[in-house]
């Protein structure tokens, strides 16, 4: 039987998808968004509906509404505050999900059936709270900080908020970000559209590279972030930055599914962005897009086409082929999550990039989201501040003002912000002034004081404080099964009667990489690692974010720690301390001693009572002692970083050239006072 789209039928009886989806749901048709299909009899059904009687709909809606008061009603009687999570307004869409340990689909769902439509970044208002308090089982806490303990900077900030929004909303573009595996086309993907769609056509500008750029389709805009790839998007998420509106996912056709296509899955997941698959490659002969989808549906992702919710567009990035339809799919998301924006309130939005340049000073592009931005304003931005003194779009156009969602390369700043900060335009540059100040100072004392990221040592105390609900854990592993049987034997966990969720978040084949610390921040996660380790810039980027990561060689030995943490039982005397990377260079067989090896110190230091872990391609192959460490022929305790050394490692001889040995010991943790 022929099937049909709800936006195809919508656009039939001349309804917005929206209002359609909504009665549909209202019907107890299951349908999830604008692509769901239909059943000819459903549509008929609907079709005679829109024909024959309004009225019956209303009586429908009525009822409906009574029903959910009802159950709110019930709801409320039972209600325990007790063990409940507390939600503070104001509070985004997104924030909510990751609080409560939802899906932000599950809230965005729930508000449709109740007819009010959000995106992930829209603040909840009080009535959409409270409703959604009910559903998910959480309180509202009216809880403001208290009056003299709010700083300057919130005081002026919540009052030029307290004053909006002023005007109507005006419908806003989408921003988009393009994810996928390295060589599946996502630059291609990205050219293809600017090529062909770029605003530039029809204005007679030249494309600047600024980070973000527009697209027109439709005679509606689309703003791209420049960079690819979902390290940039989640960098943006750990500095607190909810940028993105859509994510693409560029899948190659005759490559399929790989392990940075879950990465990206798994990124744009967690932050609750909506993600629409984009099939590319689709012109080479050993194109299989089918088998893309297959693979897709093991994480979650099924295509409408299969009964599932998700949208995959075939396309070609070389020959420029489903670049309309992808374009289009994109709006129709975006009209779906009803994208809005106040052009009257004061200029608010998020810096892209920023950089010194020799001439101008600090130049910033940032992506107006709010309000306008004007040439002669006095900006808050990050812990700096400014004058717009200029303000340049991605044709190259000089402008006197910029309205959501324009991306903008501004100068006038006093200092280089950093990607993901926030900007706001307040009353004048003094004021501007004062608060970076204090700004500087808060965030120099929070940076003293993060240590409140969850890890397994602190996580029974924070369960106790009510503070953690979840815990949030990346896997990797050296080997896809491993990493399954660590993330299921994680997730059974959750059978037992603890307090708290177990969620995986990632699970992934690979050494723990600096992006997965940025997932990790991002959604206050800790890592396990399994029979891997970090590459260095991983390990560093940990250590500066405090993100509590630990590599096991036995599974069992993972679960009975993350077991222990939940129950307050971990009590760890010692923690690892990595001394040092250190580079085999040679090696010389030597009969009856064994294999040494001509090392150079790459990082840190090595002692000869250091342990030693030897790691091949990612892989942890041997962890034991050193027999011998010597400098040239001399027996030595230490070596450091930029020397050449000798090692002779105990009962380890199977050594390859490239091998590298991580140098680490154990230090006793001081009791707590
Ligand atoms: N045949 C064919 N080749 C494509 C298509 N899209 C991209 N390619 C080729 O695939 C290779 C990788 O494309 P990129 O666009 O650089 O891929 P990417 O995902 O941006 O790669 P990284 O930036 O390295 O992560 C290039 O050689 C492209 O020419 C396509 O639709 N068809």
């Amino acid at each position: 039987m022929e099937k049909i789209r709800v936006y195809q039928l919508a656009k039939e009886i001349g309804l917005e998808s929206k209002e359609l989806v909504t009665t549909l749901q209202e019907l107890d048709i299951s349908v999830k968004n604008h692509m769901s299909t239909l059943s000819e009899e459903e549509a008929d059904t609907v079709r005679e509906l829109y024909t024959e009687s309004s009225a019956k709909d209303e009586d429908n809606k009525d009822e409906t509404s009574q029903q959910q008061d009802e159950k709110q009603e019930d709801k409320k009687e039972q209600g325990t505050t007790t063990d409940k999570p507390l939600v503070a307004p104001p509070i985004t869409v997104g924030e909510l999900a990751e609080q409560i340990g939802v899906e932000s689909t599950s809230i965005i769902t729930k508000l449709i059936s109740k007819g009010v439509m959000a995106n992930i970044n829209q603040n909840l208002e009080e009535d959409s709270l409270e409703y959604l308090a009910q559903e998910f089982d959480f309180v509202v806490t009216q809880e403001e900080p208290e009056e003299d303990e709010k700083s300057e900077e919130d005081r002026i900030i919540e009052q030029i908020r307290s004053e909006e929004p002023k005007g109507e909303p005006l419908e806003r573009a989408p921003v988009v970000t393009v994810m996928g595996h390295v060589d599946h086309g996502k630059t291609s993907i990205l050219d293809s559209i600017r090529k062909t769609k770029s605003i530039e056509k029809e204005a007679g500008g030249i494309t600047q590279h600024i980070g973000a750029s527009r697209v027109l389709y439709n005679d509606k805009t689309v703003v791209f972030l420049d960079t690819p790839g979902h390290e940039a998007f989640t960098e943006m998420r750990a500095r607190g930055a909810h940028v993105t509106d859509i994510a693409i996912l560029v899948v190659a056709a005759d490559d399929g599914v790989m392990p940075q296509t879950v990465e990206a899955i798994n990124h744009a997941k967690s932050a609750g962005v909506p993600i629409i698959v984009a099939i590319n490659k689709t012109d080479k002969p050993d194109a299989n897009p089918d088998r893309v989808k297959q693979e897709l549906t093991e994480y979650n992702l099924v295509t409408e086409e299969w009964g599932g919710d998700t949208i995959c567009v075939s396309v070609s990035a070389v020959q420029n082929e489903g670049i309309d339809e992808l374009l289009e799919m994109v709006q129709l998301v975006a009209e779906m999550n009803e994208l809005t924006s106040y052009p009257q309130n004061t200029g608010k939005g998020t810096v892209i990039e920023a950089k010194l340049d020799k001439g101008r000073g600090p130049v910033a592009t940032v992506l107006v989201e709010d309000g306008t931005l004007k040439v002669g304003d006095s900006v808050l931005c990050g812990s700096t501040f400014g004058n717009i003194r200029a303000m340049v779009d991605d044709r190259g156009k000089r402008l006197k003002q910029a309205n959501p969602v324009t991306p903008v390369e501004i100068l006038g700043l006093e200092n280089i912000p950093e990607a993901g900060d926030e900007f706001q335009v307040v009353p004048d540059e003094k004021m501007a002034r004062e608060i970076a100040k204090k700004k500087q100072e808060k965030e120099r004392e929070e940076k003293l004081k993060r240590s409140q990221s969850v890890s397994l040592d602190n996580l029974f105390d924070q369960i106790k404080e009510g503070e953690q609900k979840e815990l949030n854990i990346i896997v990797k592993g050296d080997v896809r099964g491993s990493v399954e049987a660590l993330r299921e034997s994680l997730l059974k966990l959750n059978d037992n009667e603890h307090e708290i969720k177990v969620n995986v978040i990632h699970a992934g084949v690979g050494t723990v990489s600096e992006s997965d610390i940025m997932l990790a921040v991002a959604s206050n996660a800790i890592i396990i690692g399994f029979n891997v380790r970090p590459d260095p810039n991983a390990r560093k980027a940990a250590e500066r974010e405090q993100i509590d990561m630990r590599v096991y060689r036995v599974i069992y030995e993972a679960i009975e720690d993350v077991k222990a943490a939940m129950a307050g039982l971990l009590d760890p005397e010692y923690k690892e301390v990595v001394q040092g990377q250190i580079e085999v260079r040679q090696l010389f067989k030597v009969s009856r001693i064994g294999t040494i090896a001509g090392c150079y110190v790459t990082d840190g230091y090595i002692r000869n009572n250091s342990y030693i872990r030897v790691i091949r391609d990612g892989r942890v192959i041997h962890e034991g002692n050193i027999k011998n460490l010597k400098r040239f022929q001399d027996d030595v305790k230490e070596v450091q970083q930029g020397y050449e050394c000798g090692i002779l490692l105990e009962k380890f001889n199977d050594l390859k050239e490239g091998d590298i040995f991580e140098a680490y010991t154990y230090e006793e943790i001081s009791p707590d006072v």
